[in-house]
């Protein structure tokens, strides 16, 4: 089998489809070399002292990880002399991050959650990288970049991918053309293509939801995993497992390979009444990904990537995966808002 590698892949993109620009591919290289060096780090576990927490909070008032910071830190140091970006936006930091006027500057924007799943780390359970690249629309005008230009819905996304830290290290991507797969050579250091053309199965009888949360769920999400309880017997008329692994990246990356439905809904808590998820850094990549791959993705009634965005760090319900699930919990969420 002809092995292509990631940049390969992203020449082809550039020259046959013109589905990238010259631009777009060295940033997304770029990316790609950060997380070979995050799942490195990753890698050394114990050994390499990045195991626990570093006793500080992300301005969401979650605990960071010393593995949160370290990839934070691996992300924008990659990217910051590349010459093709204007700013950066992550998960773990208060606002935007302009690249310095000692360096280049692009006119694309990157937005990241440079370690999901902060609590599989210490348990060496898979973990990931998401990233996600919108234009700077500031660029024309030749004004500064501010933390509005980010806020773009992410159907305006030019590209967005995640790396999946596990067994195998692999990077999955987006750039508008389908969904591709890569595998690290992890003797030669290269990102391989391994899935050339990643389709989510219509059906499916796997969900995947945090059940502790179940006395807060809203009526149309409890309506639906009821149903999916019930098995044969009852309406939907098959029996369902059920995955939890807890690191967003895994289940999303379970679904890609094999279908199934991923849902963490908003709930009737007042922490919970946004969802959990981050629209800019989780739900709008994966749901970039997620459709390109024929699968569906809404926040309960709408369609998650038409969502205008109020706040940099805004938080959305996320459920996503296969078309035909994930319809059918977007019409329980429309019957009962009374839409349809
Ligand atoms: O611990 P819970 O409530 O099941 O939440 C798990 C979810 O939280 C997340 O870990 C949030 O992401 P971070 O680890 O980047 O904060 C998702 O990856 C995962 O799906
Ligand atoms: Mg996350
Ligand atoms: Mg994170």
């Amino acid at each position: 089998m002809k092995r292509i590698t990631l940049t390969q892949y992203l020449v082809e993109q550039q020259r046959k489809k013109q589905a990238v620009s010259a631009e777009v591919r060295l940033l997304i290289e770029t990316v790609a070399r950060a997380c070979k060096a995050i799942g490195h780090t990753v890698g050394k576990g114990a050994l390499g002292g990045v195991l626990g927490s570093l006793g500080t909070e992300n301005v969401q008032g979650e605990i960071q990880k010393k593995l949160d910071v370290l990839s934070n830190e691996i992300l924008l140091e990659a990217n910051e002399w590349g010459g093709h970006l204007a700013a950066m936006a992550s998960e773990e930091m208060e606002t935007i991050h302009r690249i310095p006027n000692r360096y280049p500057k692009g006119e694309y924007l990157l937005l990241f959650d440079p370690l999901d799943g902060s609590s599989n780390i210490d348990v060496n359970v898979s973990i990931g990288t998401i990233f996600s690249v919108l234009h700077a629309p500031h660029h024309a005008s030749g004004r500064e970049v501010d933390e509005q230009d980010f806020l773009q819905a992410g159907a305006q996304q030019v590209a967005a991918g995640y790396a999946v830290y596990g067994p195998q290290s692999t990077l999955v991507l987006t750039v508008g053309t389908g969904v591709v797969g890569f595998t690290l050579d992890r003797e030669m250091g290269s990102w391989i293509l391994t899935s050339e053309s990643i389709t989510i199965p219509e059906q499916t009888a796997e969900f995947a939801i945090n059940m502790s949360n179940m006395r807060h769920w809203e009526a149309p999400v409890k309506r639906y995993i009821d149903e999916c309880l019930a098995g044969k017997e009852g309406p939907l008329g098959k029996d369902y497992n059920m995955r939890w692994i807890a690191s967003m990246v895994s289940d999303v990356h379970r679904i890609l390979t094999r279908g199934g439905i991923f849902m963490y809904p908003r709930d009737k808590r007042s922490s919970g009444k946004n969802g959990k998820l981050r629209l800019m850094y989780e739900a709008n990549p994966m749901s970039f990904i997620v459709e390109q791959a024929g699968g569906a993705a809404v926040d309960g009634a709408h369609r998650i990537l038409d969502t205008q965005p109020g706040a940099l760090h805004q938080r959305i319900g996320v459920i996503l995966g296969s078309k035909a699930e994930v319809e059918r919990v977007q019409r329980y969420h429309q019957e009962a808002s009374g839409s349809v």
